[in-house]
């Protein structure tokens, strides 16, 4: 994947990525900033084009942004003017004009999932970063896509609530199960939620290396604890930091 700056220049954001995705696995992106990790994103949900390559979900090519995908980035882009509720049914009012009662249900009960229940009539600014986020999730989620795609979406937050979202996340996936593709800077984060990560290489960004996280589901606070949380997350540490810029 290249794209042409504004500059006149070519940029080589991803070079020979293969990567296949198995239905309903948690996988994270790790790997140095600019090395291609939001473009894949980009290029799953059919918000970009591949320059050369294809991409394709259950079989068929990604030509366009596609229903069943859901996404979130690292600041909740919420709309400051509407409620709390609107903004979780917003994608369907802008989609086709109207919400309909079983959206509105369903927004209800994503309400009550994500703990905010009595919150649906405030503004976004009456919440806490925390609690946006939370809204922003559970906006992806209004139309229960098979695919989740998330762009750092806990890196605004401090570490206490960060953890907390990682086990609603996961609370979440176990309940209604979608194939999740997240990116992370955070080694920990990639563990504690991932069936695999996959570490890329500085630009132009490549699949350096996939690696499989056996520690046992359902995930706890126990699992940090876990010997081989710990080997892992060395490992990861060695190699994310040994890699060296193509
Ligand atoms: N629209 C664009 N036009 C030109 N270059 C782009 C465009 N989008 C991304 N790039 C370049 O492609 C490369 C990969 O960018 P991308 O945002 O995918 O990286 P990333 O791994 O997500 O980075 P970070 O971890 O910092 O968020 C970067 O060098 C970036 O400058």
């Amino acid at each position: 994947m290249a794209f042409h700056s504004s500059d006149g220049s070519r940029v080589q954001a991803l070079q020979g990525v293969n990567l296949a995705l198995r239905r309903h696995e948690f996988v994270s992106l790790i790997g140095p900033s600019g090395c291609g990790k939001s473009t894949i994103l980009r290029l799953i949900s059919g918000l970009l084009r591949p320059t050369e390559g294809r991409v394709s979900i259950f079989g068929l090519e990604v030509t366009e942004p596609r229903d069943e995908l859901g996404m979130v980035f690292q600041k909740p882009t919420l709309l400051p003017w509407l409620s709390v509720l609107d903004n979780i049914t917003f994608p369907m009012r802008h989609k086709y004009g109207r919400v309909d009662a079983r959206d509105q249900a369903r927004a209800q009960e994503l309400l009550q999932m994500i703990g905010l229940k009595d919150f649906g009539h405030k503004r976004p600014t009456e919440l806490s970063g925390g609690m946006q986020q939370r809204v922003a999730i559970a906006r992806s989620l209004l139309h229960d896509p098979d695919i989740l795609l998330m762009d750092e979406p806990f890196s605004a937050l401090d570490a206490l609530t960060r953890d907390e979202m990682s086990f609603e996340l996961l609370r979440i996936w176990g309940e209604r199960p979608k194939t999740v593709v997240f990116v992370t800077h955070s080694i920990q984060e990639a563990l504690l939620l991932s069936d695999r990560i996959v570490v890329m290489s500085a630009r132009p960004g490549r699949v350096a290396e996939i690696i499989d996280v056996p520690l046992p589901r359902p995930r706890s606070l126990a699992t940090l604890n876990d010997p081989v949380f710990n080997e892992l997350a060395n490992e990861i540490r060695l190699k994310v930091f040994t890699r060296k810029p193509a």
